[in-house]
């Protein structure tokens, strides 16, 4: 199902686990950052309304996607979280580096799923222009920061 018929910021509560006693980091890439910032707004709202503490949330900054696997790895080493969010936007320019830099991020952040103890979401946009990371941030398709919040809380809540 494509984004355009579902709107990331639907969530039914009753099917979210309470979040008051778990942990979480946030990277937040700077590329793009009025994007990276609507999704992080995105992502604490709904940690927030689904029981999870502010200081129980950390955020740490990295400059652009193909940084969030080492910052999600650091964070994880370092820090007492039960789920990282990796938030990054990438928007397609005029040459191949969109390509490398998606499929590195998403690699690198599928890579720490499976070698730690850690989920860690994968809150990244890969648009082909500026409207449709908009859209995705808060516009007319929600926030997938918001869908990236739901899916650390299921993950962190599993077994
Ligand atoms: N063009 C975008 C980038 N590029 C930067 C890389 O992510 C990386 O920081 C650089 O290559 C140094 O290692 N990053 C984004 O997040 N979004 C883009 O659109
Ligand atoms: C995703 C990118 O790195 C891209 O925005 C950079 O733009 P360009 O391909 O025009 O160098």
């Amino acid at each position: 199902m494509a984004t355009a018929n579902k709107n990331l910021s639907a969530y039914d509560k009753t099917t979210i686990p309470n979040a008051k006693d778990l942990r979480f980091g946030i990277v937040v890439s700077e590329w793009n950052e009025a994007i990276t910032e609507g999704l992080y707004e995105g992502a604490m709202e709904a940690l927030l309304d689904c029981g999870a503490k502010e200081e129980n949330i950390i955020r740490w900054n990295v400059p652009g996607s193909f940084e969030l696997p080492f910052g999600a790895k650091k964070m994880i080493e370092t820090k007492p979280v039960d789920a990282v969010i990796a938030i990054g936007s990438v928007i397609q320019g005029e040459t191949k580096h969109f390509d490398f830099v998606c499929s590195a991020t998403a690699q690198g952040i599928m890579d720490l799923n499976v070698r730690t103890k850690v989920p860690v979401i994968f809150c990244v946009l890969t648009d082909n222009n500026m409207q449709q990371a908009i859209d995705r941030s808060g516009g007319k398709h929600g926030n997938k920061g918001a869908e990236a919040a739901i899916a650390a809380i299921k993950m962190a809540s599993l077994g």
